[in-house]
């Protein structure tokens, strides 16, 4: 992302939600340098077969943003309101980026959306940004280890996107697989840029047996678009 302009925004019709959403873009860009320096030395694993999410430190990522691009917020956006998405699950919520994008096509379908992240500052940040971009009323942050608060959780989704840690997509998937609603659609980013850890999971959905269709749209580094048939 070279540039944050308003432009980029446009298909939310909400000055507020821009706002932050501009200010969001522009501190992950700060971080442009440290994560340039952290994957130069994998550019041809990245460019190739994909990184093992195994040989990652944790803590490398524990302040950085790592959000969905602009483009891929409109995607998301677009895709929710399509189908009219009531239900929408997230895993990763970070410093709630996605979840603005996720959380305003909720607002506009009359849905919710439940988000799930590990980091308690990560979620008291999210829970400030989605507050600030007038958004809290449709959203709940889960803090805590997803594999266990979506034990808890009951509901049925509409729409997922899984963008927590690749090797764990397929274990949250699996988790919350008997609650995808019939035509559910189910997102997963950076299918090309980490397939070692994802390919369990691109092993499943694209095995018309378990009743999936699946194919890699070729928005920034493969976002996986699946749908329960
Ligand atoms: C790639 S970032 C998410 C970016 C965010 N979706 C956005 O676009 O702004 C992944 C996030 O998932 C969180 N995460 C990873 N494993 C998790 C787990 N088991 N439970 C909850 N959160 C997790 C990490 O702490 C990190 O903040």
């Amino acid at each position: 992302m070279a540039k944050v302009k308003p432009a980029l925004f446009e298909v939310l019709h909400d000055t507020q939600v821009e706002t932050v959403l501009m200010r969001l873009y522009k501190a992950a860009l700060r971080q442009g340098w440290q994560m340039l320096w952290h994957f130069l030395p994998k550019v041809f694993q990245l460019l190739g077969k994909g990184i093992d999410w195994k040989t990652e430190e944790e803590s490398f990522y524990k302040d950085k943003y790592i959000p969905i691009l602009p483009d891929q917020g409109t995607f998301l956006y677009l895709q929710a309101r399509a189908i009219s998405a009531q239900h929408i699950l997230e895993f990763g919520t970070s410093y709630g980026i996605s979840t603005i994008y996720l959380a305003k096509a909720a607002k506009d379908n009359g849905g919710k959306v439940i988000s799930t992240e590990y980091l308690p500052h990560k979620v008291q940040a999210a829970r400030k940004h989605l507050e600030e971009a007038g958004l809290s009323d449709w959203v709940e942050i889960l803090e805590g280890d997803a594999r266990e608060t979506l034990k808890e959780n009951t509901v049925s989704f509409d729409m997922v996107l899984l963008d927590g840690w690749p090797d764990m997509v397929y274990t949250i998937f699996k988790l919350v697989e008997p609650r995808l609603k019939k035509g559910a659609i189910i997102l997963v980013d950076d299918v090309e840029g980490f397939r070692p850890s994802m390919q369990d999971y691109l092993d499943y959905v694209r095995n018309p047996v378990n009743g999936y269709l699946s194919s890699t749209i070729s928005l920034r580094k493969g976002l996986e678009y699946t749908v329960k048939t």
